[in-house]
Parts: structure tokens; sequence; C-alpha cells
């Protein structure tokens, strides 16, 4: 097995609509490139609307294309002169809903996409599958009797027995509650892993997509702003719109020193890039909540304004003595009060910054 290889290829994707309106055309997706490489998972991340959906449709060949090209291992399945039919393209979809069949059992749900193989062995793979997905108890049991998270693992291995070269997923936790999504994260990509299945899934959820995803694509107006691993992602955000996305920060004012440094409000920060030709220049700095730390002997200080319990911490609102406001995540046995002042101080590493 070669594990470079790449499994799907976008290039320069381009879909429409028919407007509401019956007139013109609408845009769904526009210069939209990304690649995918023989088990690995990758992740298009955006707000609704900015065109995820439309393009799983499009590599399951439900939208024909208007520009660009989709390839699946080496063969061209969609242009604007080629289109393969869906099933010669050997991919497998699950859907949000999970869309079991509410008349068949487990076992049943999973045999149904293996019609190509003689009836007595239909079974045993599919019972085969169900293992994988710790569910072999479960085999006669119908959808309505199962969990949200038994029938997303049955949707799962009815998506995989087939064993198509790629799985979709159009965002497979957003009907279960936030505890089980968390989980079933971390579970689906073992499932996926273990068994070397390359997937793509779409979600608008940024814990999602970092707990699945070897590789994300930040996605707005029906493009891919950034395709990368999510570390580089939140490190080195390639834009603003990025930047802002990911993780819970603020951009502050900056005036860059000497020696690769910038000095904020809060102290001086080192600098990752060369930036001797903007000495004296203003600069944005991003501020993430991670980057300030609480420190109760700091002489630094600043009220909280907001606070939100999240369990192991607060995601405390601060405003600095210049007004300017930030974020920071506090141990949660730090239980200030709003209006409070609370020392902090600067820990952040990567900085990042923006000039325009
Ligand atoms: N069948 C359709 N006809 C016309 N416009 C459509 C159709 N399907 C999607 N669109 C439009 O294309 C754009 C992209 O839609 P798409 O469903 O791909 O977004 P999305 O990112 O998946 O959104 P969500 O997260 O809400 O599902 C939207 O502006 C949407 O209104």
């Amino acid at each position: 097995m070669n594990s470079t290889r790449t499994l799907l290829s976008i290039k320069e994707l381009e879909i429409d609509y028919p407007s509401r309106d019956g007139r013109g055309r609408v845009t769904a997706v526009k210069g939209l490139n990304l690649e995918l490489a023989q088990g690995e998972i990758g992740c298009l991340l955006g707000s609704s609307g900015c065109g995820k959906s439309t393009v799983l449709r499009a590599i399951c060949g439900f939208e024909p294309v208007k520009a660009g090209e989709i390839l699946l291992r080496d063969k061209l399945a969609s242009s604007t002169t080629v289109h393969l039919q869906t099933n010669q393209r050997k991919v497998g979809m699950v859907f949000q809903d999970f869309a079991l069949f509410p008349h068949l059992n487990v076992l049943e749900n999973i045999a149904f996409g293996l019609q190509h193989l003689p009836s007595n062995q239909r079974s045993s793979v599919a019972m085969e599958w169900l293992k994988r997905v710790s569910l072999s108890d479960k085999s006669d049991a119908y959808p309505h009797e199962l969990s949200g998270g038994q029938q997303q693992r049955v949707a799962l291995a009815r998506a995989m027995a087939p064993e198509p070269d790629l799985i979709l997923l159009d965002e497979p936790f957003s009907s279960l509650d936030i505890e089980l999504r968390e989980r079933l994260a971390g579970e689906m990509r073992e499932i996926l892993k273990a068994n070397n299945i390359t997937a793509l899934l779409v979600t608008h959820d940024q814990f999602e997509a970092f707990a699945i995803a070897d590789k994300v694509g930040v996605m707005t107006d029906g493009k891919v702003l950034q395709w990368d691993v999510p570390y580089e992602l939140y490190h080195k955000p390639a834009n603003r719109y990025i930047a802002d996305f990911i993780g819970r920060g603020v951009f502050v004012k900056g005036i860059v020193l000497p020696g690769n440094k910038v000095k904020i409000e809060l102290g001086e920060l080192e600098l990752d890039h060369d930036h001797s030709k903007d000495i004296g220049k203003e600069i944005d700095v991003l501020l993430r909540a991670d980057d300030i730390q609480h420190d109760d002997h700091s002489a630094m200080q600043a009220e909280v304004v907001r606070k939100t319990f999240r369990g192991a911490d607060f995601l405390y609102t601060l405003k600095l003595a210049s007004g300017v406001e930030i974020f920071a995540f506090v141990p949660s046995h730090h239980d200030h009060a709003i209006g409070e002042k609370i020392g902090i101080h600067l820990v952040a590493d990567h900085v990042v910054t923006f000039r325009d």
C-alpha cells in the first residue's frame, strides 16, 4: 500500500445553481482546490451556505460541474465534458440524518449495499462490519431502537461495507448532543484509520474538524482559503479571515521594534518572521485566549467584563487599561466576579500578525 498516493484531487472547481427567479445562475463553489491522499481524513470547515455540501454532492456525482475537474484515483470523474455516474465512482456517503432504512434491521441495512455479493456472503460480510463498529449485539435491532450514536455507527458501517475508495460525511454529528459528538468524533477517526479509509467530511464546528481530520480546509464563499493540517491553520493562518474563524482571539495594535519584536499594550513579543523592514510601523497582532495567562502576582491588571463557565475553565473577556477587550482561558477554580481586576501575563508563542 502506498499511503502517499493521491486519492481525491479537485482542481479549480466551479458549480452553480439556477437562481430563485429562474432568470440566471448563482455560484455556490468557485476556484476550489484540494487534494486528499489514500487513508487521509479531510474536512471542509465553514459557516452555513459557504458551499460545503455542494462539494460533497459534486464528488458523488449528484451535481454537474461548471468548470474545473474532480479526479478519483487519478481518473477524471467530473469536468465540463466528463461525468461518471455515481455508481461508477466508488464513493460512499453518510448523510446528516444517517438515512437508515427504517423497515430494515441493522444487519439488513448494512447488507443493502452488498448486492454485488452472493446472498450467502452478504450477511457474513455485514456482520463483520458490525463487529468493526462494536455493534454485533444489535444486528436484529431496528434503527428506531438505537441511540443516535449507534445509528451513526450503523450508517458508517453501511457506507464502509461495499469498500468504497472514499467516504463522504455530511455534518455527521449535527443531530447528536455535544458530549456524544466529542466522543464519537474520536471514535469515528479510530474506525476510519483502523480500516485505512479515505474520508472527507464537512462541518461548521472547528473542534469536530480538529478532532477527526488530518487536513482541514477553511471555506468561505465557495472557496477553500487554506487547506492544511490543523496545527498550521491555528498557528499560521494564511489570512485574517482564517485567524478570526479559528480559535478565540482578537486583533490588537502593535509597533514593530528592532530585533524582530513587537510591542503591544501587554508587553513585548518575539516575531517568527523577519520584520526589519517594518520597524516603527503599526501591525495587528492576534491575541488568542490561550496566549493570556492568569497570574495573581502579575502587576498587569485587566477587568473581568464577561465570563463563560466551560467546566475545566472559564472563558473570561477582559478589558485592558486602554479599553481593548481580550479573551483568556482561566482554570475554573479562579472564579472571579464581573468588574473585578485580575493579574495576567502574556504567554504567546507563535505570534500571528497582519499588516494590511
Ligand atoms: N439546489 C439548489 N438550488 C439553488 N441554490 C442552491 C441549491 N443548493 C444549494 N444552493 C445554494 O448554494 C450555496 C451553497 O450551499 P451548500 O448547501 O453547499 O452550503 P453548505 O456550506 O453546505 O451549507 P450548510 O452548512 O447550511 O449545509 C448556498 O447559497 C445555497 O443557497
